[in-house]
């Protein structure tokens, strides 16, 4: 796991081999403990350089081995043994050197870094903290400041700014390793004191007590009840006023409090999550590693409202030119001045030249027979795209391939209305979409693996994280957002306000409450919904008892506050008042509570007090409990997909994992027993029903996430 050469003669060259990133596993360890006792020892060896197999340095800590007993030598005696050693040790950084494997390098005496090389300190996303010296000697090199901000973001530098910041002692163009090898002859001599980090003084700015105070605030501000960060500042703040040798204590002291802590197990299951989530498999057998998808050259967006915007943006950006496609003149123009400015203030954000000549705008579909691939973004509207994918299917060549953003209607019917049904598939954008990281890959029935690869693979391209997800109504995300809008409903009518559940469900982590962000979303749109769907409007029998539908309770306080011209932010008036229409600070508004009095005296119902646990409960067991559904009815693959859609579309905290994996640290058994006692109380709500997964699961002993999918196999797959 550590190769050990001798090069110039005089030169021990150690290289970490731990494909893909070179982990510091136990084993990788072992290595670095071995070579550099050899390389220390030999009189012939008078200089040693450091790197990483594949051109990859080293991406630190091996994350899977955090799950079980620690094994293999502690990571700070064996790299203390590194810097104490009278001959200089160099490191030649390319690709990565992260968390681990910067403070390996840290314990070097010198750093030479390639130029496309990132380094950083991560550790704080995975919630815990550089508890190998990192919070200790990067303060000591760079200064309190940019160590603090670097430590507690967990942000990765270019080879660049890491020279700048005085990471690096060069950046070069050239092999590392072979630079490094040099450096390393002529550092041979050189007296190495100046050299070790712990032996220096952390240069102190004068406001420490300011600046700490200061970032501790933003951090509880921005990561409500994130433990890590906070860890972080204290750990730095040991460095700015402890000798080295206790900063290393409370270094592993406070590692100590992350380390097992529920936090530090949910992000580091995000971690892996994120990347599962892209390795999809469909019922034929067909998979991610097996099926080679289509070069995409060319596409084509129709409709540019919001969401063909944000999608022609891009595709654009990552360079496949676009035809973007209106229906009259005038919304094409402001469609195209629109996307241009989106391209123009994206590009400047990231220093880049904004690609225009990518971007082509026309009126007619026949302009699109060539593409390699449409995606179709008219409104919501089955009807509509129906009409759009007859027209495509006679304009279009018999290789293109047809893409739908929809965020809940049936791919497999729009499919049928084509001559290919093959080669069609829903990419769920959600809003802005050159922002949002999420895409649900939507695969019909009828989709072809080769369509599935393409698509997902596209999203790749365009930076997004994409679950392939089955055709269902509303997908994953939307169809387990309705349980958890309908318990806050049910919530409000019971005697919460709209305020109250936010709060609750912000304390828990999420950037926004249910009804925040309904208003931020405009509530217009749920409502034609439901209109659509026959659950409110002139099409309801006026013989239907008025808080049930289709043989189930049903809350129309939200139709009562859009009846009103209440559709959000966009008019100034939702759940909340605003100051102005698009306005966004959300004051409580006496006529929505007044509105909530007067719908509960109508009907009789005594409002009680709600706790905040019942509103976490009620809301988020009954989104789980969709999500066990979701799972046995094969439309998602796994729980991690779940989590991973709900972590990037819908503001699911992070430090909670997402929906399944919270419901696996709540306790399955907790979660099936809380679902019996709200679903007794209200029978005529089925989504809190426990469902038989749930209830298979609990029966099974509760097995980790990592394996419900064992009891899921011999369900039926939708993907
Ligand atoms: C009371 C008890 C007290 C206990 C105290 C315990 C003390 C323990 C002592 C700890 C010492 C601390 C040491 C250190 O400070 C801690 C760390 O180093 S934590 C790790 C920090 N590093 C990272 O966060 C980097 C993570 N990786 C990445 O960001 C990316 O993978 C990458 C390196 C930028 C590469 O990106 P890509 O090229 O896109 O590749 P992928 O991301 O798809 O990864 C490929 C493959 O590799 C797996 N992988 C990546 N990094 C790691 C890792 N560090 N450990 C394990 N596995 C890793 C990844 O999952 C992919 O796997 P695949 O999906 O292919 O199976």
């Amino acid at each position: 796991m550590a190769r050990y050469e001798l090069v110039k003669r005089s030169v021990a060259l150690i290289t970490l081999t731990n494909p893909p990133v070179n982990a510091l596993s136990s084993a990788v360890r072992h290595g670095i403990a071995k070579t550099m006792e050899r390389a220390l020892s030999d009189p012939k060896v008078t200089a040693v350089v450091i790197c990483g197999e594949n051109g990859r340095f080293c991406g630190g800590a091996d994350i899977r081995e955090f799950a079980g007993p620690l094994r293999g030598p502690p990571l700070v005696p064996l790299l203390d043994s590194i810097e104490a050693g009278e001959k200089p040790v160099v490191a030649a950084i390319e690709g990565v050197a992260l968390g681990g494997g910067l403070e390996l390098a840290l314990f070097c005496h010198y750093r030479i870094a390639h130029f496309k090389a990132r380094l950083g300190l991560p550790e704080v996303t995975l919630g815990i903290l550089p508890a190998a010296g990192g919070t200790q000697r990067l303060p000591r090199l760079i200064g309190i400041p940019a160590a603090l901000e670097l430590i507690t973001t967990g942000r990765h530098v270019s080879a660049q700014e890491a020279l700048k910041l005085g990471i690096v002692d060069q950046v070069t163009e050239q092999n590392a390793c072979e630079v490094a090898v040099e450096f390393a002859l002529r550092a041979v001599a050189k007296p190495l004191s100046s050299r070790r980090l712990s032996s220096l003084t952390t240069p102190c700015p004068p406001n420490l007590d300011a600046l700490l105070e200061a970032v501790t605030m933003q951090i509880q501000k921005k990561a409500r009840g994130v433990m890590a960060p906070l860890a972080c500042v204290q750990a730095v703040r040991a460095a700015a006023t402890m000798p080295y040798s206790q900063g290393i204590k409370r270094e592993s002291e406070l590692m100590a409090t992350l380390f097992n802590s529920g936090q530090a197990r949910a992000l580091q299951y995000c971690f892996f999550a994120e990347r599962t989530a892209g390795k999809w498999t469909l019922p034929s057998g067909a998979q991610w590693n097996d099926i080679k998808p289509r070069e995409i050259r060319s596409a084509a967006v129709i409709g540019l409202g919001t969401m063909g915007r944000g999608i022609a943006v891009s595709l654009a950006r990552v360079g496949i030119p676009v035809i973007a496609v209106e229906s009259d003149k005038k919304l094409l123009e402001t469609g195209r001045q629109m996307v241009i400015g989106m391209l123009e203030r994206d590009a400047k954000r990231r220093g880049v030249s904004a690609s225009h000549n990518l971007l082509k705008f026309t009126l007619g579909l026949q302009d699109l027979k060539d593409v390699d691939l449409v995606i179709e973004a008219v409104f919501e509207d089955m009807a509509l795209k129906k009409s759009v994918f007859r027209e495509l299917s006679k304009v279009c060549r018999p290789a293109t391939l047809f893409c739908t953003n929809t965020s809940g209607l049936d791919v497999d019917a729009l499919a049928g209305v084509t001559d290919r049904p093959q080669l069609v598939i829903g990419m769920h954008f959600f809003s802005p979409a050159h922002v949002m990281k999420l895409l649900e890959v939507v695969c019909g029935p009828r989709s072809s693996s080769e369509i599935v690869a393409t698509a997902m693979s596209l999203g790749k391209r365009m930076g997004k994280v994409s679950v392939a997800v089955g055709n269902c109504p509303g997908f994953v995300g939307n169809r387990m957002l309705k349980p958890y809008s309908d318990q806050a409903t049910f919530l409000l009518e019971e005697g919460a306000t709209p305020e109250q559940i936010d709060k609750a469900l912000e304390d828990f982590g999420f950037a926004m409450g249910v009804f925040r962000m309904s208003d931020l979303a405009g509530l217009d749109v749920g409502w034609r919904v439901r209109k659509e769907s026959g659950l409110t409007g002139p099409d309801v029998d006026p013989k239907n008892p008025p808080r049930r539908r289709q043989g189930r309770k049903y809350c129309p306080i939200p139709d009562m506050v859009c009846e009103q011209g209440r559709f959000g932010q966009k008019t100034g008036r939702g759940w909340y008042m605003y100051d102005k229409p698009g306005g966004t600070k959300a004051k409580p508004d006496p006529l929505i509570q007044n509105l909530i009095e007067m719908y509960r005296n109508r009907y009789g119902i005594q409002p009680r007090n709600i706790t905040d646990q019942e509103i976490i409960e009620r809301c988020l067991f009954a989104l789980a409990n969709e999500g066990f559904r979701i799972l046995e009815d094969g439309i998602a693959a796994r729980p991690e997909d779940i989590d991973v859609i709900y972590l990037f579309g819908y503001g699911f905290p992070r430090h909670r994992g997402g929906p399944m994996f919270y419901a696996s640290m709540v306790g399955l058994q907790r979660v099936l027993e809380r679902l019996e006692h709200y679903h007794q109380a209200h029978p005529d709500v089925p989504h809190l029903e426990p469902s038989p997964l749930l209830k298979k699961l609990v029966a099974c002993g509760s097995p980790p996430v990592q394996k419900w999918r064992e009891h899921i196999k011999t369900m039926h797959s939708h993907l």
